[in-house]
């Protein structure tokens, strides 16, 4: 019996999740864009089994639908949706970074024996479209999902059945506790980002050195103010109660800094690193697997070609072997950071050696 799952989207998540489920036992993905430009794309890129402009013909006997697109696009798709004739049973599921507004869309639009299941891939990047798609994307990361209490149980573990091609922890929350929290950590990081960036940038339209002389720490927050201008539009729109509220709460923090450096209060500023660092120590670690029992370590590596090779031939003289390479967060003229998996412990520690060895500095 085939499973046929389709994707409405096929960027960077929805093209991501395509590859996770290609190929898989039974499984045939269908691929909708809305533009001729896009499908020709998606299809060179392999990540589907077809693709179609025509929603009717990716919905139509659909195990599972994928809602993959901008979140201000949500509504009209599920509007859309409901008007096809789907599969009995079918799932609807949706990606989008907010939670409450999709949920309380599904709430209004019914559809026999269909059911909707609101989710959403803690994991992403500031690289959009489906040239960034990778299938590694949810490996480890936390997958929310968000029924409402009508949907039936099987349902729900049929979706969450799917999702272990995704190799992420499913974890089950409510929209409205979804909304705040990713607001705080995600969606006021995005928004501080890219205050951050356009704060410097005007300071740099009479003076070019502050762009000459920005390194680690400026690039290393400022990563995600690169993401994409409609999917972030949609985003904040979308949460928009919360993050006014977390944005005061913000303004306060501010001015804690403020009365800090009026006051010179030295100790006040230790303490609010010393704060930082220690909860910051103890988030946990993302790359580690929750799931599988990988061992992995990580590298700084020098972002040229040909530096996989190099690692791997060090460590293949050496008889170390490796499970897993992979650049993570490479980006131009900065040292990438190189994720090495080993099956057990000894491999693992006996690659860290070696490469520290060579000079490398290894994390764990
Ligand atoms: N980028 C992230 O880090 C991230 C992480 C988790 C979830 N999400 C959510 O995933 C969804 C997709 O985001 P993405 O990062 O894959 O974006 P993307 O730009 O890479 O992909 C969006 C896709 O939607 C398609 N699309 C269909 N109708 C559209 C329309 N009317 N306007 C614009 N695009 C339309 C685009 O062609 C594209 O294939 C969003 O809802 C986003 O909130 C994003
Ligand atoms: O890593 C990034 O670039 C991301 O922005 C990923 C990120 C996040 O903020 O953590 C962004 C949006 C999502 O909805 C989920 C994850």
């Amino acid at each position: 019996m085939t499973t046929k799952v389709a994707i409405f989207g096929v960027g960077l998540i929805g093209g991501s999740l395509a590859l996770c489920l290609k190929g898989k036992p039974g499984i045939t993905v269908i691929g909708h864009s809305h533009r001729p430009e896009s499908m020709t794309r998606i299809m060179e890129r392999g990540v589907v089994d077809a693709a179609t402009l025509s929603m009717e013909e990716a919905a139509c006997d659909a195990d599972f639908i994928f809602l993959c697109v901008p979140v201000g696009n949500l509504e009209s798709y599920l509007k859309q949706l409901t008007q096809l004739p789907l599969k009995q049973g079918c799932i609807i599921t949706d990606v989008g970074s907010t939670k409450a507004a999709v949920a309380s869309c599904a709430q209004g639009f019914s559809h026999p024996g269909v059911h909707f299941i609101g989710g959403h891939p803690m994991a992403g990047s500031e690289r959009s479209g489906v040239d960034a798609a990778t299938s590694l994307l949810f490996e480890n990361a936390f997958y929310v999902l968000t029924p409402s209490p009508e949907v039936p149980e099987e349902a729900y573990v049929r979706l969450e059945q799917l999702l272990t091609y995704t190799r992420a922890q499913i974890v089950r929350v409510e929209p409205m506790l979804h909304d705040e929290i990713v607001g705080a950590i995600s969606h006021l990081p995005h928004i501080i980002a890219v205050a951050l960036v356009n704060q410097v940038r005007d300071y740099n339209e009479n003076n070019e050195l502050y762009r000459m002389l920005a390194a680690g720490g400026f690039r290393d927050i400022t990563r995600i103010a690169s993401s994409d201008p409609i999917i972030w539009r949609d985003i904040l729109l979308s949460n928009r109660d919360v993050l006014l509220s977390l944005l005061r709460d913000w303004n306060q923090e501010v001015g804690g800094f403020i009365s800090m450096l009026e006051g010179m209060d030295g100790p006040g500023i230790e303490k609010a690193f010393e704060k930082a660092n220690l909860f910051r120590s103890e988030l946990p670690e993302r790359r580690k697997g929750a799931i599988t029992s990988l061992f992995d370590i990580y590298i700084d590596v020098p972002d040229h070609p040909g530096i996989i090779g190099q690692i791997a031939t060090e460590l293949g003289v050496r008889k170390i072997n490796l499970s897993n390479i992979q650049i993570i967060e490479s980006r131009e003229d900065v040292p990438g950071v190189m994720r090495l998996s080993f099956r057990n412990e000894g491999e693992m520690e006996r690659a860290k050696e070696h490469l520290q060895t060579l000079g490398y500095t290894v994390h764990m």
